[in-house]
């Protein structure tokens, strides 16, 4: 069977946003794939962003951890700060205790304005291998019933979807269908909750989350009815990113990115709340397994395209993409 990759196909548009609706793939319609990874092939090398649909993970399941979210931040300060972020980034990051500055799009100076709780992969070879007790891999609230149950069962959906997703990809980038399988048998993944409160007055240079392309693979926001979230469309413009009910949207990270050598963009954007409410976002993070090797594609290079990022561990990129945008590493590197 040949691997050329699909033909791209311009999927359905909303404004500069493709919608992908992955439905007949994950009840395995035969053609299915083929199609779905030409829109993802679009999707991917002329946007890097998009709604995704037809996902099957339920609304009441992100609506819970949304509540989460809100319960967390809700807690008063002290509380919060006894989970404060460790050196894995797992924790509780206060307001201003990340800038920004892996980005090539802007030079960020100043403390992102938000709040958040990182989470990671619950399992008890991570909390041995940390030498924690068993269940103890991430920081848990102690006066949040149900915190725990209802963030890890939405990351247990998230990773089942990020691993359904990956032969789309696969193929949309002329590989295989299972090329990427085992770097995702058991992938990294972060969720993070944000809190962006209301800030009407913003300083010159100042954002809620200041623009940045992200670290990892694929990116998945749950849909959002505060809007906040722009992203900076190829001419250069920002296009700000309408809610779309039931769609997550997607975006390309730095990792696939790297794997593609740019032929998947890895789109900046940025955050800021000016909607009059608090806000609350919820990127769950997919990445490869931290001990994959990225190398440039095959059918991603060529006499005119060389590779153009070195090879290198999922692991040492997320390092150091880490310790550049979060002083709280930087602090105990040099202690
Ligand atoms: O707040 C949002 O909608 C986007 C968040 C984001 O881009 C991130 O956390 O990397
Ligand atoms: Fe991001």
């Amino acid at each position: 069977m040949s691997h050329a990759a699909p033909e791209p196909r311009i999927p359905r548009m909303i404004g500069s946003m493709p919608v992908i609706d992955v439905s007949a793939w994950l009840a395995g319609e035969p053609g299915a794939l083929e199609r779905i990874a030409g829109e993802l092939r679009y999707a991917c090398e002329q946007v890097g962003f998009y709604f995704l649909t037809g996902h099957g993970i339920p609304q009441a399941a992100i609506e819970r951890v949304m509540a989460a979210a809100k319960r967390f931040h809700d807690q008063p300060l002290d509380e919060k700060m006894k989970l404060k972020v460790n050196q894995e980034t797992v924790g509780y990051l206060p307001m201003k205790g990340s800038t920004t500055r892996t980005s090539k799009v802007n030079l960020n100076t100043k403390p992102n304005l938000n709040e958040a709780f990182f989470l990671k992969r619950e399992s008890e070879e991570e909390a041995t291998r940390l030498g924690r007790p068993p269940g103890h891999r991430n920081q848990w609230p102690e006066n949040l019933p149900g915190f725990r149950e209802d963030t890890l069962a939405y990351m247990g959906m998230m990773e089942e979807l990020g691993r359904q997703l990956v032969p789309v990809y696969a193929r949309a980038l002329g590989m295989p269908a299972h090329h990427f399988d085992a770097a995702f048998a058991r992938p990294g993944m972060t969720l993070r909750l944000s809190h962006y409160p209301h800030t009407e007055v913003l300083e010159d240079n100042e954002f809620g989350l200041a623009p940045h392309t992200d670290g990892n693979f694929a990116t998945f926001l749950p849909p959002n009815p505060v809007s906040g979230l722009a992203i900076r469309l190829k001419d250069g413009g920002w296009f700000e990113v309408p809610y779309m009910e039931g769609a997550f949207v997607v975006n390309t990270g730095d990792i696939l990115a790297h794997w593609s050598n740019d032929v998947f963009v890895s789109t900046p954007h940025r955050a800021v709340n000016r909607s009059g409410e608090e806000r609350y976002a919820m990127p769950f993070f997919l990445n490869a397994n931290p001990q994959t090797v990225v190398e440039c594609l095959p059918s991603c290079q060529g006499p005119d395209r060389p590779p153009k990022y070195e090879t290198m561990t999922v692991e040492a990129y997320s390092a150091w993409f880490q310790r550049t945008n979060y002083p709280h590493l930087q602090k105990e590197k040099a202690a």
